[in-house]
Order: structure tokens, then C-alpha cells, then sequence
């Protein structure tokens, strides 16, 4: 479940009479999704989505998620932006925390991807990139290259309570990523986190592409390589389905191009990848009660892609 901060249909009521949004009919807590608190609101003029943000969303982090959604929006690609009140200002304060009124966008996220869904969400994310040619914000990746060595720390040796010898393992790949990692490849705001989760889809159609609260600016390549780790395994980290990692390439470069040392890069920056989702998740794994609500996410699922990267580094040739 995601919803850790109620909202009282009274407190949302009042709320909404700062939107020409019509009033309220329903609202409900949408289960999926472990970061903020997001409800599905029905009014009397449309559909919404209503997100409070919670601990791993800075306040001041917001202007530069919602410039971007704008940016993206008035290219015409299918994000949700925020909605203004009568008085412009998108991010507001309900039940003391920041908060925003969203766009709700039709469509479904895929568990198993086909080649087909793959391909068009690899297009999205080459036209994504495309139209980020000339957004001029910019935010440091909060969990880019050189967080991982201090997570990796803060973590210690605990990271031997997943699995024994975790810590030295991590340790040395983190080693080589961090020897290898390319410094001169063009960067860009990207999405950070296009997992299949954030992505709707209806069949092979693109209809949203949500879940920007990790977008930052590192380098573009790298986005695609976050794709290529989170599409192309089961969720155990087996089993790469090869077919869906040529479509995840075809299509991006159909809609914008890789460069030779982007492409070369690849196999690093996809290792990197691992190195931050197995960090992220053995965080959260070592700090979340196993019985609380929110589901933890296996970090082992992303050593087991670690593996395979370093054991085939033609995967992108
Ligand atoms: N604009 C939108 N339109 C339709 N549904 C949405 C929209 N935004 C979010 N959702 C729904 O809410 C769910 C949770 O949203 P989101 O992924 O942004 O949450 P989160 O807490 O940041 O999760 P996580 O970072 O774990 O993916 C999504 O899986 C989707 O079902
Ligand atoms: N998409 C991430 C969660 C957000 O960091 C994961 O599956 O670990």
C-alpha cells in the first residue's frame, strides 16, 4: 500500500475549492507505489490523481519534477502534469504535506512486457529525450554514481544479513564501476526510474509515463541502461528475455540516437544501475519491518542482474 498520510473528505473538499476542478464525488488510496501517498479523486468535472509527498521527496525538489512535467507536457508527450489553482501555484499543503493535484492519465502497467511494449516504451523515452534537448533546470541525481559508496557504507556489514559476503561482493564491483564509469558522454535531464511500473500502457500504446520524483540530470545514456535492467529480467533477476532487450534498443535509437560511445558505455552504466537498485532496496530491506505494509523489493533480484551484466558484456553490442 501507499498511502501514509489520511486525508479527510472535508480536509480534500476544502482543498479543492482552490481548483477550478470541479467537487468532490469520491476518493480513493491507490495501493501501488511505495514513495508517496496517492489517491484517485473523482470530482463532478474529471478524474484526478492527488499525491502527498512524504519523506524521500524533498519540498524543494518539487519546482524542478513539475517544470519538467510542463516541459514535457507541451511537447506533447503523455505526462501527467499538475494542475494549477485559480491563482496559478501548483504545489500546495494538505494535511502538512506538499501536495499536488495531477493530471490522471488512462492505461495500465505491464508485469511481463512483450518486444512490442518494450519497443513503443522505448520510443517514449527516446522522444522524451529528445524534447528534454533544451530543458535548462537542472538537479543532482540523489542517488547517481557518487551516492552509492556512502550508501554502500551506511549499509556496512549488515548487507551480510541478506546474503552472506554481500558487502564484499558489492564493494568490488562498486570498484570497477566506479574505475570505468564515463565521465564524457552527453548528459541530460532524465527519468532516472522507467521501470515497466511507471509506465501505462494500453496494449502495445504508450499512454503515460508517470513517476518522475527520481528524475534528475546524469548521464542520458544511463536512463536507458535503468530501462534495459528493470525490463528485461523476471522479477527475480533471471531469466533476460533477449528479444525484449534488442527491442528496448531498436526503439530508442528509432527515436533518438545512440551514440558509439554511448552504446559502448552501456554495459557499465547498466552494472551501475544494479549496484544503485541493490543498494536502494537492501536500504529499505534492512529498515522496513517485515511485517509492515509497504512490501519491500528483493535487493538480490538486482545482484542476480549484476551478474549477468558482468558475465555478458556483448549484450548490447
Ligand atoms: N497521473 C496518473 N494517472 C493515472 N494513474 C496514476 C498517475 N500517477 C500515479 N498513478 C497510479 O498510482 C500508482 C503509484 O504512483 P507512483 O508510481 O507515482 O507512486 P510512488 O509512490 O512514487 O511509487 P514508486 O516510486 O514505488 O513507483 C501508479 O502505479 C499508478 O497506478
Ligand atoms: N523502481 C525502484 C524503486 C524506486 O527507487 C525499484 O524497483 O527498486
Amino acid at each position: 500500500m501507499a498511502v501514509y498520510t489520511h486525508v479527510s473528505a472535508e480536509a480534500l473538499a476544502a482543498f479543492l475549492t482552490r481548483y477550478d476542478a470541479g467537487e468532490l464525488v469520491s476518493v480513493k488510496g491507490i495501493a501501488e507505489g511505495v514513495e508517496n501517498s496517492n489517491y484517485l479523486v473523482d470530482t463532478t468535472a474529471a478524474r484526478f490523481i492527488l499525491t502527498l509527498y512524504e519523506k524521500r521527496v524533498a519540498a524543494g525538489d518539487l519546482p524542478f519534477f513539475m517544470a519538467l512535467l510542463d516541459h514535457l507536457a507541451a511537447r506533447g508527450l503523455a505526462v501527467p502534469p499538475a494542475i494549477p489553482d485559480r491563482d496559478g501555484g501548483v504545489i500546495q499543503e494538505l494535511e502538512g504535506r506538499p501536495a499536488c493535484l495531477i493530471r490522471f492519465l488512462s492505461g495500465v502497467s505491464v508485469s511481463h512486457p512483450t518486444p512490442a511494449q518494450a519497443h513503443a516504451a522505448a520510443v517514449a523515452m527516446g522522444e522524451m529525450h529528445a524534447a528534454l534537448g533544451d530543458f535548462m533546470l537542472t538537479r543532482a541525481n540523489s542517488m547517481g554514481i557518487t551516492t552509492w559508496r556512502p550508501l554502500l557504507e551506511r549499509c556496512g556489514r549488515d548487507l551480510d544479513t541478506i546474503q552472506p559476503g554481500l558487502f564484499a561482493r558489492v564493494d568490488s564491483a562498486l570498484a570497477r564501476v566506479e574505475a570505468a564509469w564515463p565521465t564524457d558522454l552527453p548528459v541530460s535531464a532524465i527519468h532516472a526510474d522507467l521501470f515497466p511500473d511507471n509506465v501505462l500502457m494500453h496494449g502495445d500504446t504508450v499512454t503515460g509515463l508517470i513517476d518522475f520524483y527520481f528524475a534528475c540530470t546524469d548521464v542520458r545514456a544511463y536512463d536507458l541502461a535503468v530501462m534495459h535492467s528493470a525490463w528485461t529480467f523476471d522479477a527475480q533477476g533471471r531469466n533476460p528475455d533477449a528479444a525484449v532487450g534488442a527491442a528496448l534498443l531498436d526503439g530508442y535509437a528509432s527515436a533518438f540516437a545512440l551514440s558509439a560511445a554511448e552504446r559502448a558505455a552501456l554495459p557499465v552504466l547498466a552494472e551501475g544501475a544494479c549496484i544503485r537498485f541493490l543498494l536502494s532496496r537492501a536500504w529499505d530491506w534492512l529498515h522496513t519491518p517485515a511485517d509492515a505494509l509497504v512490501m519491500r523489493k528483493d535487493p538480490l533480484a538486482y545482484l542476480n542482474r549484476l551478474d549477468w551484466y558482468v558475465d555478458n558484456p556483448q549484450a548490447f553490442a
